[in-house]
């Protein structure tokens, strides 16, 4: 995945500089190594990462919109770039086949997804930048719907200050109310999608002007709704990014589509959720639903299933909240409290 290996980069000794750039037919001013703003530089969206190489948009929506390969900068190297990044590009922008242009900035980040492998691995990985929606996809069935999972996403989520979104799959093959169930004291937006009635048009209109990344297990049809949700001719975009991206290892990297006047960007899809970079602190705010009656806690309250005055266990005790909801939030922090004690072991 090309996200995960982003580190490893085995193409970082052909830096930009082993490969000869045409010179920019629209670069007027003299090269010169006085030019640390790099002022020539127009401002691209990153699409799509593979090793190395980066696939942008440039000029959207204007008549000359192209879509540009990239390397990076030698002063960015350590730097990640990923899938949602406003970066500035300078030399061929013109996204003429073998040319190559050259990121030598990115811009600030709104928002930050992010994912460590598991819980035990310091070195978080960022899927996405600038995104503001996640689109949580779950197969109602087939792969089983796993709470926990979502749970994970939920605390990524809010974690980076993303609005998440669920859309259940497969409501064909199973009920998906009794999964549904799990986060009924929770206020969030739920789309129901089957084989014959996926809510394409209202969902196209809900992820307008959003930049939206969708995530899931392998095999929950996320793929099938991002397909129907971006339009063929938009979709053809997406097909030269596919040469770089998901064309050589299928669903192995992240991509994205133009949708509407916003993006949607499509993540491999993944079995665990690893959460090691989110601080303790922070897992409650993944569980809004429990956070006003956490208020309550004696200072100090870990939540932990040990902490005997945890108004979070006595609430689910006495009914005002709901058991399997405080037993998932003791469970991931326990996990995440147990992962970081084994490495600070190591
Ligand atoms: N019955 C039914 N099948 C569906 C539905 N949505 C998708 N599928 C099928 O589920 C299978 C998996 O769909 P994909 O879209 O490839 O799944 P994915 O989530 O992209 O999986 P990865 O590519 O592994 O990430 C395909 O055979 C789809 O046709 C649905 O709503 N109902
Ligand atoms: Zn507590």
């Amino acid at each position: 995945m090309s996200w995960m290996t982003e580190h490893e980069d085995p193409y970082e000794q052909y830096d930009e500089s082993s490969v000869r750039e045409r010179p920019n037919p629209k670069a007027n001013r003299p090269r010169s190594k006085q030019r640390p703003e790099h002022e020539d530089a127009v401002t691209g969206i990153v699409t799509a990462v593979d090793r190395g190489r980066y696939t942008l948009a440039v000029r959207i929506d204007e008549q000359d919109e192209a879509i540009v390969t990239a390397a990076r900068a030698r002063e960015l190297r350590k730097q990640a770039i990923v899938a949602g990044d406003r970066v500035d590009v300078v030399g061929d922008t013109t996204g003429e086949t073998g040319s190559l242009a050259r990121i030598v900035r990115i811009q600030p980040r709104t928002t930050v997804l992010r994912r460590s492998a598991d819980d035990t691995d310091v070195v978080e990985r960022v899927i996405v930048a600038n995104a503001d929606v996640l689109l949580m996809v779950v197969a109602a069935a087939d792969p089983e719907p796993r709470p926990r999972l979502v749970d994970r996403y939920l605390v990524a989520a809010l974690d980076a200050g993303i609005t998440p979104i669920m859309v259940v799959t497969k409501t064909d093959v199973a009920d998906p109310e009794p999964f549904l169930a799990n986060f009924a004291g929770l206020d969030i937006e739920v789309w129901r999608s089957s084989i014959d009635d996926p809510p394409v048009e209202a969902l196209r209109e809900r992820l307008d002007g959003h930049t939206t990344v969708a995530v899931g297990h392998s095999g929950v049809g996320k793929s099938t709704l991002v397909n129907a949700l971006v339009p063929e001719a938009r979709r053809a975009v997406g097909h030269v990014n596919a040469v770089t991206g998901r064309g050589r290892h299928t669903s192995s990297s992240t991509v994205s589509f133009k949708l509407g006047s916003g993006w949607i960007i499509d993540t491999p899809g993944v079995r665990s959720f690893g959460l090691g970079h989110v601080a303790t602190a922070n897992v409650l705010r993944g569980f809004p639903d429990l956070a006003e009656v956490a208020e309550d806690c004696p200072r100090g309250c870990t939540h932990l299933v040990d902490e005997q005055y945890c108004e979070l266990a006595i609430a689910a005790a006495d009914g005002r909240l709901e058991p399997r909801r405080v037993d998932s939030m003791q469970r991931m922090l326990g996990t995440l409290v147990a992962a970081r004690e084994q490495r600070h072991q190591e």
